[in-house]
C-alpha cells in the first residue's frame, strides 16, 4: 500500500496557489473510483496546511482505504467547492494531478482532491478470518467472530470451506473454490482496512498458495497463523501434503504459529510430544520455518491439571500456565486462542501480552461455560460472549458489572508495596497475569497526584485486560481516571452519593457487616457488598471479625451478591466457597497476593484453588 508521502516542497507548491485553493472533485459515482497514490498530502489543521508527520502518516492506512466513504461525502458538496475552509480541522488531504481535463488560463493544474477525512475517525481494530465454517458453530468461522467480538475487534471473514459438523465430529467437507477464495481475499483486502489476517482451516496446497499471493499483493500489519489440520474430534481438516507448502511458504510469512501438540508433531515429520521439554524442542524447530514467534499450545496434553503453553520468540521460552478447567465444552479453544490474539494485535499489543490476554481469556469462557449443554456429542462448544451474561438480581441494574467478577478480588496496599519495592502499577499487573477477575486500588498514603497517575496506568493495564478497576473511597480519582467503579465503607460517602456522582454505568461496592448495612447498599444501588472481616486481619486495625456465621447471615439477607474479606488466604479459601451461599461470589485477598515476593505465583495458585472448589462443589 506504498504511496508518495508529501514533501515540504510540494505543500509550498501547493499553498502558493493562495487563498483560491479549491480542490475540484472527481463528479464520478464514489463507487467507481479507484484508489490511486496521491501526489501531494498534507494536512489541513484548521487553520494552515502543514506537511504529514509520522502521526498522520499512521493514520494514512484507514484514510486511504476509507476512500470511498470520504469520497462520498466530499462527492456531495458542489464541485469545486472542496475548500480546506470548509474541512474540519485535523483533516488529511490527498491530492492528485490527474485531473481530467486542466482548467484553462492555469499555469499550474489544480490538484484533485482524492479523499478528505477527518483526523478524529475512530479506527475499529480490524482481523480477517481465513477460515472454515463449522455448521455447529463451535470453531471456526463461527468462533473465530464472536472471539473479536468479545475481544472488541471487528471481524470480516473468508471462508474456504464448509463443513457439516456438530459436537460429535465432522460429518462433511465442501471445499470452496480456489478462484472463488482469491475473489473474497481481493473483496476484502482492497477495500477494508484489515490489521491482521488470522488463518484457520486451509484445506488444501492451492488455498494456502493463493492466501499467500494475496498476503504480499495486500500486506497486512500482522500474520496470525493457527495451523490447524485436525479437528479435536480427529477428522482431517487440511491435506496432509499442505504441511510442505505451511513449512515452505507461510510460516516466513507469519508473525506467530500456533499449533497444538498434535499439530506439532506433525509439522515436524510425526516427533512424539510428550512432555513440556518436547513442546520446547519443537517450537525451536518449529521457529526455523521463518515466522516471528511460536506458541506451542498444550491444551491436548493428557493428564495435566494444567493447560500450558509455549511461548518462543527466537531467543526465550516464556511458559504460559493456566488452569486447566474440566469441562467438555473445549471446541473451538484454539481457533478463539488464535482469534483473540489477532485481536489484541490489531489494537496494538505486543505479541506477548496479546497471547497472555488470549489465554486468560479462554480460560474465564471455559470456566464461563463449563455447565453448558449444547449437543450430545463429546465436544460442545463454549460461550465467548460470556460477558454479556445478567444474573437476574442484576436486572435493571448497571450494564457493566457482572457478579462473576468478584470471582477472585486482588486488593491493592500501598505499605505492602512499599515493603516489597514494587510500584501499584507493577503489583497490578502481577495480580491479572495470575488471574485476578477485579482490582481495587486501596492507597492510604499517597499523594493525589501521585495517586492519580498510578491509576491512570493501572487503568491502562486493565482496560487491555478486560479486568475492572475499582477504586477505594476515592471518587474524585475513580472520576479522574475513569475507573470502572468505587468501593465504600460504612464511613464514607454513601453508595447513593456515589451513584449520583459516578452515573449509572459505573460498579459500586459497599463494606457491610449486618443485614441492615446490606439492605441500605441495595437501597442505595450499589453493585455488590465486600462482607467481613470473615478472619482477623493485619491490614485493618479494630475490625471485628464475623466468622463464618456472621458472613452466612449477611450472605442470606442480601439481594447483592457477595464477596468475602478479611484474612483470606490460600488455605482458608476453599472453606469460604464451600459454604456454598448462592450469591457468596468470590473472594477479596489483600496479604496473601500483595505481602508476598511473587504476586503473580499466588495469585494463580490461589485462582486455582479456588478453580478446584468451585468444580467439586
Ligand atoms: N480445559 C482447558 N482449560 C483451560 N485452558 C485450555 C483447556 N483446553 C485448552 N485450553 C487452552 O486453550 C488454548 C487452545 O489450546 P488447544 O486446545 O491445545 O488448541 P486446539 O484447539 O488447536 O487443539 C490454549 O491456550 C490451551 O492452553
Ligand atoms: C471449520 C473448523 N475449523 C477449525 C476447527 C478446529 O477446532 P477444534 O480443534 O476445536 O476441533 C474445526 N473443528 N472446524
Ligand atoms: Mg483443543
Amino acid at each position: 500500500m506504498g504511496f508518495a508521502v508529501s514533501t515540504t516542497a510540494h505543500v509550498s507548491a501547493y499553498t502558493s496557489t493562495g487563498p483560491s485553493l479549491q480542490a475540484s472533485v472527481g463528479s464520478g459515482a464514489p463507487g467507481r473510483i479507484r484508489p490511486q497514490p496521491p501526489d501531494l498530502a498534507v494536512v489541513w489543521d484548521g487553520s494552515q496546511l502543514r506537511p504529514l508527520t509520522d502521526k498522520d502518516r499512521h493514520q494514512r492506512v484507514n484514510i486511504f482505504t476509507r476512500h470511498r466513504m470520504a469520497m462520498a461525502s466530499a462527492a456531495a458538496a458542489p464541485p469545486q467547492a472542496v475548500h480546506p475552509g470548509r474541512v474540519p480541522s485535523s483533516t488529511l488531504l490527498l491530492f492528485s494531478r490527474r485531473l481530467p481535463r486542466p482548467p484553462p488560463r492555469r499555469r499550474r493544474r489544480p490538484y484533485r482532491l482524492l479523499a478528505a477525512a477527518s483526523a478524529r475517525e475512530m479506527p475499529w481494530p480490524h482481523v480477517l478470518t481465513v477460515a472454515g465454517s463449522d455448521s455447529g458453530g463451535g470453531a471456526g468461522v463461527q468462533a473465530d467472530i464472536k472471539a473479536c467480538a468479545a475481544r472488541g475487534a471487528y471481524c470480516s471473514s473468508v471462508v474456504t470451506a464448509v463443513t457439516a459438523q456438530n459436537t460429535v465430529g465432522v460429518q462433511g467437507i465442501h471445499v470452496v473454490p480456489e478462484e472463488f477464495i482469491r475473489e473474497q481475499l481481493n473483496s476484502v483486502l482492497s477495500d477494508m482496512s484489515v490489521d491482521v489476517v488470522k488463518t484457520g482451516m486451509l484445506p488444501s496446497i492451492g488455498v494456502v498458495k493463493v492466501l499467500c499471493e494475496s498476503l504480499k499483493k495486500f500486506p497486512v500489519k500482522a500474520l496470525v497463523v493457527d495451523p490447524v489440520m485436525v479437528s479435536t474430534s480427529g477428522d482431517t481438516l487440511s491435506e496432509s501434503s499442505t504441511i510442505s507448502v505451511y513449512r515452505d511458504e507461510l510460516f516466513a510469512m507469519a508473525d506467530i504459529v500456533t499449533p497444538n501438540v498434535k499439530e506439532a508433531s506433525r509439522l515436524l515429520g510425526n516427533v512424539p510430544l510428550h512432555t513440556i521439554s518436547d513442546m520446547r524442542s519443537a517450537a525451536e524447530s518449529i521457529y526455523k520455518f521463518g515466522p516471528k514467534y511460536v506458541l506451542v499450545k498444550g491444551g491436548d496434553m493428557p493428564e495435566s491439571s494444567e493447560a500450558i503453553d509455549i511461548f518462543f520468540d527466537g531467543k526465550e521460552f516464556v511458559e504460559l500456565h493456566g488452569h486447566r478447567i474440566q469441562t467438555r465444552n473445549t471446541h473451538g479453544t484454539g481457533c478463539t486462542l488464535a482469534s483473540c490474539i489477532a485481536s489484541e494485535l490489531a489494537k496494538g499489543a505486543t505479541m506477548l501480552h496479546a497471547v497472555q490476554v488470549a489465554k486468560n481469556f479462554v480460560e474465564s469462557a471455559l470456566l464461563h461455560s463449563r455447565d453448558l449443554i449444547i449437543g450430545n456429542g463429546p465436544q460442545g462448544p463454549f460461550d465467548h460472549l460470556f460477558k454479556l451474561k445478567c444474573p437476574p438480581y442484576n436486572v435493571g441494574s448497571q450494564p457493566s458489572f457482572k457478579p462473576d467478577q468478584l470471582f477472585l478480588y486482588a486488593v491493592t496496599d500501598s505499605r505492602m508495596n512499599k515493603k516489597w519495592g514494587r510500584s501499584i502499577k507493577e503489583a497490578v499487573q502481577a495480580a491479572i497475569e495470575g488471574g485476578a477477575t477485579v482490582v481495587q486500588l486501596r492507597e492510604k498514603d499517597s499523594e493525589t497526584r501521585e495517586f492519580l497517575e498510578a491509576a491512570k496506568a493501572c487503568m491502562e493495564i486493565c482496560k487491555s485486560s478486560g479486568v475492572p478497576l475499582l477504586i477505594n473511597d476515592r471518587v474524585d480519582i475513580a472520576l479522574a481516571c475513569d475507573a470502572d467503579g468505587v468501593h465504600v465503607g460504612q464511613s464514607d460517602m454513601s453508595a447513593g452519593e456515589v451513584r449520583e456522582l459516578l452515573g449509572p454505568g459505573k460498579i459500586i461496592g459497599v463494606s457491610c457487616k449486618t443485614p441492615a448495612q446490606a439492605q441500605q447498599a441495595w437501597n442505595d444501588g450499589a453493585d455488590y457488598i465486600g462482607c467481613g472481616g470473615v478472619f482477623p486481619t493485619s491490614t485493618k486495625a479494630n475490625n471485628p471479625t464475623l466468622g463464618f456465621d456472621g458472613l452466612k447471615t449477611v450472605c442470606l439477607a442480601s439481594k447483592l451478591p457477595v464477596v468475602a474479606i478479611g484474612g483470606i488466604n490460600a488455605s482458608n479459601a476453599g472453606s469460604v466457597m464451600e459454604l456454598g451461599l448462592p450469591n457468596l461470589k468470590g473472594v477479596a485477598v489483600v496479604s496473601a497476593l500483595f505481602d508476598r515476593q511473587c504476586v503473580a505465583t499466588e495469585t494463580r495458585s490461589l485462582k486455582s484453588m479456588l478453580i478446584n472448589t468451585c468444580s467439586r462443589a
